[in-house]
């Protein structure tokens, strides 16, 4: 029930109510004033009787009293007016009028005890009052009623009965309370009207913010309410209206810059609000995300993390992160959460023909959810599970295509996790710079560790590797070969062909002991034409075979250098760790004595070191 009919019902119940009480108030008072005005009036008229009965007695003409009775009854409003004489009076006078001897109950009881009676009563419709009043006799007065009767003081000696008809009064009494009824109803229909009039602007507008509010907690703040009055509730309206276009404004300016930064387009019947919640909240998970990403330090860790987002945040447990690991290969680096898994959600040819990926080949997003089919690479589980559908996000690197994030979802749960698509794109967009950034970093170490000519390891990275290698050839309880080696006349080289052409020779020889040895082995450009190789688990005896075998591959080496045809000797020395020493560095020494005893011994040769070669040279170290 809305306020305006509650107050119409609350003022017409009071005004009813009112009404009623008035009448009723009015109708008692009306009653109540009747029979005092009526008992006043009998009173006084059978004062007037006892008056004229004792004056009519001391003048001798008590005979003629039945016609100064019937004149009385000329009084209007006057019904009956009637003595009774009681038995007093009539012994000490003899017998009086007929009607005069007849009383009737009442008068009996009046004549008896000398007490007035009054009583209202119905006659035909007509109402009627009567009254009773005794004479009793009294000593006080002129005359003195005991001179003539002989009774004692107070003794009854008669009464008079009269009869008031009240019908004229009740009428006059009953236009009385009409007007008044009829006067307070319209006044109480006025003042319901006004009432109404007044409260009529209320009940709209509390109405209007009830559906303004309403609307408002849909998420839509374009409702307004009417301003009808001035007054505090035209006051009302307006705070409401600017309170909602503040919302409307500022949630309409946050909406905007979150859709930007997350791609997703609002729909009509979204609950903008929400949607505003749910976006700045997806924004400050993904901006936890960044910082996180940017302490961690590799890319493996990375990814390892946003797998955990793509699980936990977003239900996505089946998944696939690609690598481009050459111009048209792909490396599946994590599959469903697992680093290393092998390609499940694509066609393993996309590992050698990377073009056959929609994203890699196009550098664009790949939506299979709503395009199933878009990309024939794309490969539905072995089993016979539920279909499955695909999106596909390439991360930018230095311009390419650096690694795709390939996102595998249910057939039924494509629609809910399509909602989910912008805040996965906000993620991946805050990853691809960090990602970017690590590369560098990482291809930054890559090259101080590595030789940039040769494409060898460093002696920087034998430094920094040389703990772990020791830690495990003990742990393994394995020996280490360590071969140095250098090119012999190498400095005639560069003298007569120029340094390009000793650059070319170095080349050749670097692919020559990548190539001679096994992948576990370690070849190192240790500096200028030196290079130290370090085979891992074999004996002094395969090791000499290896170092001859790489001697005799140089020497046999023809290296095309412009115009001419060069052929180039090494020479190297052998030590074993931790045969020959304890300390691996000492180790490097030994050999590299040997190797200038395979110098001085004619060059072109393997020289396994023996400790008396130290003797000589432990002074120049
Ligand atoms: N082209 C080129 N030459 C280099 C490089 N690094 C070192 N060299 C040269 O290698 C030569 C080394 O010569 P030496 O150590 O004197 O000995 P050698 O001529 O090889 O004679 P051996 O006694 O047999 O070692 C020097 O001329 C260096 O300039 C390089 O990166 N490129």
């Amino acid at each position: 029930m809305n306020l305006n009919r509650k107050m119409t019902l609350l003022f017409g119940g009071i005004a009813v109510g009112t009404l009623v009480m008035l009448i009723l108030i009015s109708l008692y008072a009306f009653r109540s004033y009747s029979i005092a005005s009526s008992t006043a009036h009998v009173r006084t008229a059978a004062e007037v009787v006892r008056v004229h009965l004792t004056e009519s007695m001391i003048l001798g003409v008590i005979n003629k009293r039945e016609q100064f009775l019937n004149r009385l009854l000329e009084v209007q409003g006057l019904r009956t007016a009637r003595v009774v004489r009681s038995t007093y009076v009539n012994e000490q006078f003899g017998a009086g009028m007929n009607r005069e001897m007849s009383a009737d109950e009442i008068e009996k009881l009046v004549l008896a005890d000398g007490q007035p009676r009054y009583e209202i009563r119905d006659d035909g419709g007509e109402s009627v009052f009567r009254g009773t009043i005794p004479f009793a006799a009294s000593s006080r007065g002129t005359p003195n009623c005991l001179q003539c009767h002989k009774v004692s003081e107070g003794t009854v000696l008669g009464a008079v009965t009269m009869e008031l008809s009240l019908t004229e009064l009740k009428e006059k009494a009953l236009t009385t309370v009409t007007w008044i009824s009829v006067t307070m109803a319209m006044f109480a229909a006025l003042s319901i009207v006004l009432a109404r009039r007044l409260i009529l602007p209320v009940g709209s507008t509390a109405q209007a913010v009830e559906r303004a509010v309403q609307r408002a907690l849909k998420g839509d703040f374009k409702g307004r309410v009417e301003k009808r009055t001035d007054d505090e509730i035209g006051q009302i309206a307006s705070e409401t209206n600017n309170l909602l276009s503040f919302l409307d404004d500022g949630l309409a300016r946050i909406s905007q810059r979150v859709v930007q930064l997350t791609g997703r387009t609002l729909r009509q019947d979204d609950n903008q609000l929400e949607v505003a919640i749910d976006m700045v909240n997806g924004l400050a998970d993904a901006s936890s995300f960044k910082q996180a990403i940017e302490e961690d330090e590799t890319k493996s860790e990375i990814f390892d993390r946003f797998g955990r987002v793509l699980t936990d945040q977003f239900g996505v447990r089946e998944f696939s992160i690609y690598e481009t690991s050459g111009p048209k290969q792909l490396e599946p680096f994590m599959v469903d959460g697992v680093q290393g898994s092998p390609c499940r959600w694509c066609d393993p040819q996309i590992l050698v023909r990377s073009d056959m990926c929609r994203a890699k080949r196009s550098g664009h997003t790949v939506d299979g959810l709503t395009q199933p089919g878009i990309c024939y690479a794309f490969k539905q589980p072995d089993d016979t599970g539920e279909t499955r559908r695909h999106y596909c996000v390439p991360i930018m690197q230095s311009g390419a295509v650096g690694s795709i994030v390939q996102l595998v979802v249910r057939e039924s749960e494509a629609a809910r996790f399509h909602a989910q698509v912008p805040y996965v794109n906000v993620y991946v967009r805050e990853m691809a710079p960090v990602l970017e950034a690590k590369r560098l970093t990482e291809t930054l170490r890559e090259s101080s560790l590595r030789d940039a000519m040769t494409g060898l390891n460093n002696r920087r990275f034998l430094e920094e590797y040389v703990d772990t290698l020791v830690a495990t050839a003990r742990r393994r309880k394995i020996e280490l070969a360590l071969l140095v080696l250098d090119i012999d006349y190498f400095k005639m080289v560069n003298d007569t062909y120029g340094h390009d052409a000793g650059d070319a020779v170095l080349k050749s020889l670097a692919a020559v002991l990548r190539t001679s040895v096994r992948a576990s082995d370690m070849v190192i450009r240790f500096g200028g034409e030196e290079f130290l190789i370090v085979l891992q688990e074999t004996e002094a005896e395969n090791a000499l075979r290896v170092a001859e075998n790489i001697r005799a591959t140089v020497e046999d080496m023809k290296i095309q250098v412009g115009g001419a045809v060069l052929q180039k000797t090494i020479s190297i020395g052998l030590a074993m760790f931790p045969e020959d020493s304890e300390t691996f560095w000492q180790t490097v020494k030994f050999a590299d004595v040997a190797l200038y005893r395979a110098k001085e011994d004619g060059r072109n040769r393997v020289v396994r070191f023996r400790s008396e070669m130290w003797e000589g040279h432990a002074d120049s170290y």
